[in-house]
């Protein structure tokens, strides 16, 4: 794999080298190529042998002073069977193409998917999402035409304007080097404005990705946009995108046009050019009558590939403008890599040690800086710090959803590193600050934990966790859909469910991010009974942002500006009067001792 820099957008090289590394990387596509090939190959030979035919009927039937009916019926069905016989095998050619195509984009689809999945969470970050849908949807899709009959068009009506040449060359060399002398400024010029196209597109394809983003990103924060009475700035954002992605687009089209267009004139104009020599030349060439014909059908038939080309480049650099994004994307390095021969986690709560870490995001300062310490086995150690401490980067470091600049990670005495994705995922259960819930009901939510999982277990977790009644009390129980995101239930209830999800998987380790957000009381209450069994028995690393569990762990870890500033038993910390006494009394003011008052 080439190592390209995590935000490159697009690989650069040529149109052909572009072209062949995308055929490599969707070998589907190879599939009975050679047999398509030669179905489009059979095609366009019987488009030859109608001008070939036609002169025959000519020369034949017509010009020999009397109507020879059976020989103009003869030729007349030789040239139906032609023409059908063309038609059927440009069916099969196409059918096989297109079959073949939807199976390459079926597999580089799944690959590009699969490989942003293994990208780390330093890449995931909010701004690339749009991009990476737009590489993994609308990119890919760019390919489908080129696939379905422009990638072939080059190789089949290369072959046809060959034939035609050497058909023409056949009838009268001269008149054949005037068509091949009129056509090069067209070719010419056909080269200059592929160029241009390609750019064009490349163009169209970054605007495209930008107003995934802009869109998705408008629509996901729809909330806040009301809220904040922000609707005009936020329709003026999205409009200038569309308008970029339009322009963008009309340029693209206007030089797509431009090509077909000038194809379509010099088409007429070579024609024009060779009646015109031919006719200068005078009877003195001594061709029949049906000679003649052939020969300007054939002219035509070598120049309507070009014509077909402008469509053709058309399709080829639109196609290589989303490769050149689907290729960078394939090519960004896996950094969290899986191992080879990854090893097992050992049996029961592992230890969890970090030693000396330092981390820091793609473009943004230092986040962690040589952080140390250990949690026992089966232990719960909360971390504590202010906004932007680096505590949520530090579990994802834990939970292997990042690798650290420096320093090591070891659970249960195994480099995390060095683990298997399979063991490490099975051991170690994450429930992040926002969980995630999907768009189906609060049974289908919670088997995440453990697809075979049946509905009785799902319930016993709720009940195993202290939160029947809150399901009992659910309008659906189980069976509540829970909408777009979980939106239908509130924070602390989509909480329970991740709780419930994550207690049904039974890690042996657990990463807790405390959601930030107020819930009410009755609901508070659960949770913290919910954390407090999900937790025992179990080794844990919690973020806290309600000090309640820090009170309650066995070792506290305070992070301050990247860096462990504190690290010990609450008692032992508040007494100390450092940076967490001052943020255990701000909080204590703002909740506890607020709520009082
Ligand atoms: N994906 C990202 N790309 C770049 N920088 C990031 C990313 N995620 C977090 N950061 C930065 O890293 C720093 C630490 O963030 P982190 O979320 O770990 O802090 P935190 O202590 O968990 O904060 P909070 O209490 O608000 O959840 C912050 O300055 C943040 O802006």
């Amino acid at each position: 794999m080439t190592t390209v820099p995590a935000d490159a957008e697009s690989v650069t090289g040529s149109t052909v080298a572009v072209v062949r590394r995308g055929l490599a990387a969707i070998p589907e596509i190879r599939d009975g190529l050679a047999l398509t090939i030669v179905l489009a190959l059979l095609g366009g030979v019987g488009r030859l042998a109608v001008p070939v035919l036609i002169q025959q009927l000519i020369d034949r039937g017509l010009s020999t002073g009397h109507i020879d009916a059976g020989q103009l019926l003869r030729l007349g069905a030789l040239a139906a069977v032609a023409v059908l016989g063309t038609a059927l095998v440009n069916w099969a050619g196409l059918l096989r193409l297109a079959v073949a195509s939807e199976r390459a984009l079926f597999g580089l689809r799944v690959r590009a998917f699969v490989h942003v999945h293994r990208l780390s969470v330093a890449y995931h970050s909010a701004e690339t999402r749009g991009k990476l849908v737009s590489r993994v949807t609308s990119d890919v899709e760019t390919l489908s035409q080129f696939l379905q009959w422009g990638g072939i068009a080059w190789v089949v009506n290369g072959a046809i304007m060959l034939a035609a040449l050497a058909g023409m060359a056949y009838y009268d060399i001269w008149l054949t080097l005037v068509t091949v002398a009129l056509t090069v400024p067209l070719l010419v010029l056909i080269r200059v404005l592929a160029g241009r196209l390609g750019a064009a597109y490349s163009a169209v394809r970054g605007r495209v990705a930008d107003l995934l983003t802009v869109t998705s990103e408008t629509i996901q924060g729809a909330a806040v946009v009301r809220a904040y009475g922000i609707t005009a700035p936020s329709l003026r954002r999205t409009a200038a995108t569309i308008h970029r992605w339009r322009d963008a687009k009309t340029r693209a089209g206007y030089l797509g046009g431009v090509l077909l267009s000038l194809a379509d004139l010099f088409a007429v104009i070579i024609v024009v050019g060779v009646v015109a020599v031919g006719l200068a030349i005078g009877p003195s060439t001594g061709h029949s009558a049906g000679e003649l014909v052939a020969f300007i059908l054939l002219v035509t038939l070598f120049l309507a590939p070009i014509a077909e080309f402008t469509q053709v480049i058309d399709f080829t650099q639109n196609a290589v403008a989303g490769w050149r994004r689907v290729l960078a994307l394939l090519d960004i390095v896996e950094d969290v890599a899986e191992p080879v021969d990854g090893r097992q986690l050992p049996a029961g709560p592992p230890a969890v040690v970090v030693e000396n870490v330092s981390f820091g995001y793609p473009d943004a300062g230092t986040t962690l800086t040589d952080v140390s310490f250990e949690v026992p086995a089966g232990r719960q150690v909360v971390l504590v710090g202010a906004t932007g401490s680096g505590k949520t980067t530090l579990t994802k470091l834990i939970a292997r959803l990042a690798d650290p600049d420096r320093g090591r990670i070891l659970i249960g005495g195994v480099d995390v590193r060095e683990v298997a994705t399979e063991s490490l995922r099975s051991r170690l259960v994450v429930v992040p600050q926002e969980p995630f819930l999907f768009d189906t009901t609060v049974e289908e939510n919670v088997r995440y934990g453990r697809p075979s999982a049946t509905r009785a277990e799902i319930e016993h977790a709720f009940h195993e966790l202290g939160a029947g009644a809150f399901l009992a009390n659910l309008p659906g129980g189980l069976d509540t859909p829970v909408g777009q995101r979980g939106e239908s239930l509130s924070a602390g209830e989509r909480q329970l469910v991740a709780l419930a999800r994550a207690h049904l998987a039974d890690p042996a380790c657990l990463i807790l991010d405390e959601a930030t957000s107020a819930v009410d009381p009755r609901i508070e209450l659960t949770l913290v009974e919910a954390l407090r069994r999900l937790t025992a028995g179990r080794t844990s690393v919690t973020v806290a942002h309600r000090l309640a569990a820090a009170e309650r762990a066995d070792e506290v870890i305070v992070l301050d500006d990247g860096r462990l500033v504190e690290r010990g038993r609450h008692d032992e910390l508040v007494a100390a009067g450092g940076v967490y006494a001052g943020l255990y009394h701000s909080w204590r003011r703002a909740t506890v001792d607020g709520a009082v008052a």
